[in-house]
């Protein structure tokens, strides 16, 4: 049994869910104490009970501690992880429905299910464009077509969009199994090809999504990117907008986004947006702050050694770092000056994952 506090580091929902992956893919009991001991509300919430019964249910996990609130979880889990067909809804857990971020309970589980024998297929409903949290844009842009060059293949399909405070989004997620993963190189990510946007609004009239995606093709154009921003009005259970920018270089994918608030103009939705991308840009790094977190976990299951740079080394990459080393199945040294992320797999026949 691998003991890990929850409230390391950043002390967020991320340790629970990096440990539930690992666990899944080890075979490797876990209890984890202090759950989310860093945040205002600790504990679990529905968006971590779903990963955990997520996480359970691929692996036949005995759990305890699976309730809402919780602070303590022991996961046990009793066979390989299964592919097949499954679905997770976050409003299974809170009836009155939730906005929790369905792209976490997938990242949550996609690792285990690519390792896995065979197929699978999930849908998963709940939040999908929620702040502080990958978007599906993002996880369809930016996270899977990075992973698909360390040879994971998987794909999103968004059949309704799911905002804060209601969620009720819907994505069918498809994943192939038997997955060898490879190492990833990214200290150089070349030009800029282009700028791709996605302005959207769902049950709001479309002078919205028109007047964000004009903004942002205004200001990326007048600091010389080549941008192209569409105006769409989507399908969702609630009003709700947001505009979703990927920036596409030679070697490499970011994304970032702004979200439609009460009293906040479309134009300002969008400024949001365009600033944390030009601010990106002129980092010049190939990793934006937030995939540099969650390359870790490919990177320490990758044949090889991986190397990247990231804009911002945060405390979620030191966190999870850390994480990932109390499982023994990687070194994950960070240099804070050059902001090179170097993450050296364990021999895994020692390390025992739990392979096809
Ligand atoms: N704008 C963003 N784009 C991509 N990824 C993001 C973005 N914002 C946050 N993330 C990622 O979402 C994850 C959030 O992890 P965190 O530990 O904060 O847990 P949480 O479960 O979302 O919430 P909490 O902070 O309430 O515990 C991290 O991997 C972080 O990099």
């Amino acid at each position: 049994m691998i003991d890990i506090d929850g409230s390391y580091g950043e002390g967020g929902g991320q340790v629970l869910r990096t440990c539930l992956s690992l666990a899944a893919i080890t075979g490797e009991p876990v209890r984890i104490a202090n759950i989310r001991a860093g945040r205002k509300k600790p504990g679990l919430a529905p968006q971590h009970l779903t990963a955990v019964r997520a996480a359970a249910k691929i692996c036949q996990a005995q759990i305890q501690g699976d309730a809402l609130g919780s602070m303590m979880l022991e996961f046990i889990p009793s066979s390989p992880v299964q592919a097949g067909s499954y679905t997770f809804d976050v409003s299974e857990v809170l009836e009155s429905g939730s906005a929790g971020a369905i792209t976490l309970v997938l990242q949550t589980i996609l690792l285990p299910l690519a390792l896995a024998k065979g197929d699978s297929q999930v849908t998963l409903r709940g939040g999908t464009h929620v702040i502080f949290s990958p978007t599906m844009t993002y996880i369809e842009q930016v996270y899977l077509p990075m992973l698909k060059s360390m040879g994971i293949k998987a794909s999103v399909k968004l059949g309704a969009w799911g905002w804060y405070p209601q969620g009720g989004g819907e994505v069918e997620l498809l994943v192939s199994g038997g997955t060898q993963l490879s190492s990833i190189h990214l200290l150089e990510r070349g030009n800029l090809r282009q700028v791709r946007g996605l302005a959207v609004v769902t049950q709001l009239p479309a002078h919205i999504p028109q007047r964000m995606a004009n903004r942002a093709e205004k200001i990326l154009g007048a600091a010389g990117l080549k941008v192209s921003v569409q105006a769409l009005r989507e399908k969702g259970v609630a009003p709700g907008a947001g505009i979703f920018l990927t920036a596409e270089y030679e070697n490499s994918l970011t994304g970032f986004g702004g979200f439609g608030r009460w009293r906040m103009s479309s134009e300002k939705v969008a400024e949001i947006a365009c600033e944390q991308l030009l601010n990106f840009h002129q980092t010049g790094a190939p990793v934006d702050e937030h995939l540099g977190d969650q390359l870790i976990l490919p990177a320490t299951l990758a044949t090889e050694e991986s190397q990247y740079q990231v804009a911002n080394v945060s405390t979620h990459l030191t966190t999870n770092a850390a994480v990932i080393e109390m499982f023994g199945l990687s070194r994950v040294m960070v240099d804070a000056v050059e902001k090179i992320v170097k993450v050296v797999p364990i021999s895994h026949a020692k390390a025992q994952i739990v392979r096809v």
